[in-house]
């Protein structure tokens, strides 16, 4: 039986490359997918990952119709047994739907990958309906940490290096390490405590690098 799987953890946790993996041990059983993406770092039509494997894939914008694409290419007779989703955090919610319609009247598996909340700790369209949807949810293994070592769960926004709770859902962008040049936007996976209180890396470097007030009696 076909399924619908959705894999999330937060960004930099290795989706990317399960994704490319999961194609790869598809594809050398001899069975035949079609790879999708929408606003990857590397540009348009493209599926890449940070640990420099990169494929060509079909770029999937909000018009984009999962059912209308499969079902025009099995009737030109070509084959299709399973769909690799990337981003499928950007996805609308009638394309989640049409991807699980795809698994039930087609028996096309789909695997989507995606990032679960945003920068508010908000869900994404498409990453809520694939948990109303996925026959299977399955968080990576490998964690992503905390500067303070624990599991990282939130995904923080900053601009010029500093956190930010407010602007637009969808801003592209990467993880960026704390102490190069602050970028315009980037994103620090943290965990729930320190998303709280909004404490960064760098600025829990900067208060731990605070003189100590002096001791008046
Ligand atoms: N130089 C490196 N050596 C080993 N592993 C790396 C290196 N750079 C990145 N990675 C791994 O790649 C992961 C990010 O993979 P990626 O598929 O791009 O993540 P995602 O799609 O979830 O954002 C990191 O969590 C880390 O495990
Ligand atoms: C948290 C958050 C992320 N994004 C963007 C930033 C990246 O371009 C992708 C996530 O990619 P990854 O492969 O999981 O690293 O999503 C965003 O637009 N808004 C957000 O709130």
């Amino acid at each position: 039986m076909a399924e619908l799987h959705f894999f999330t953890g937060t960004m930099d946790s290795g989706k990317s490359t399960l994704a490319l993996q999961t194609n790869h041990n598809h594809a050398a059983r001899g069975r035949v997918g079609r790879i999708f993406t929408t606003r990857d770092r590397a540009g348009a039509a493209m599926l890449s990952s940070r640990l420099g494997l990169t494929h060509e894939a079909l770029e999937v914008d909000d018009t984009f119709d999962f059912w209308t694409y499969v079902v025009r290419t099995l009737t030109q007779g070509a084959r299709i047994d399973y769909l690799i989703c990337d981003e499928a955090q950007f996805y609308t919610r009638d394309q989640i739907d049409q991807l699980a319609k795809l698994v039930d009247e087609l028996q096309i598996d789909v695997f989507a990958f995606g990032i679960l909340t945003d920068f508010r700790t908000a869900l994404f369209e498409g990453s809520a309906r694939l948990v109303e949807l996925a026959d299977r949810m399955n968080v990576l293994q490998v964690e992503a940490l905390c500067w303070c070592g624990k599991r990282a769960t939130h995904n923080a926004r900053t601009e010029n290096g500093v956190m930010v709770v407010e602007g637009d859902q969808i801003v592209v962008g990467d993880v960026e390490q704390p102490d190069e040049n602050p970028a315009e936007v980037a994103y620090e996976v943290l965990c729930r405590q320190h998303h709280r209180r909004r404490l960064t890396a760098a600025r829990a470097k900067a208060v731990s690098l605070a003189p100590e007030p002096l001791p008046f009696g």
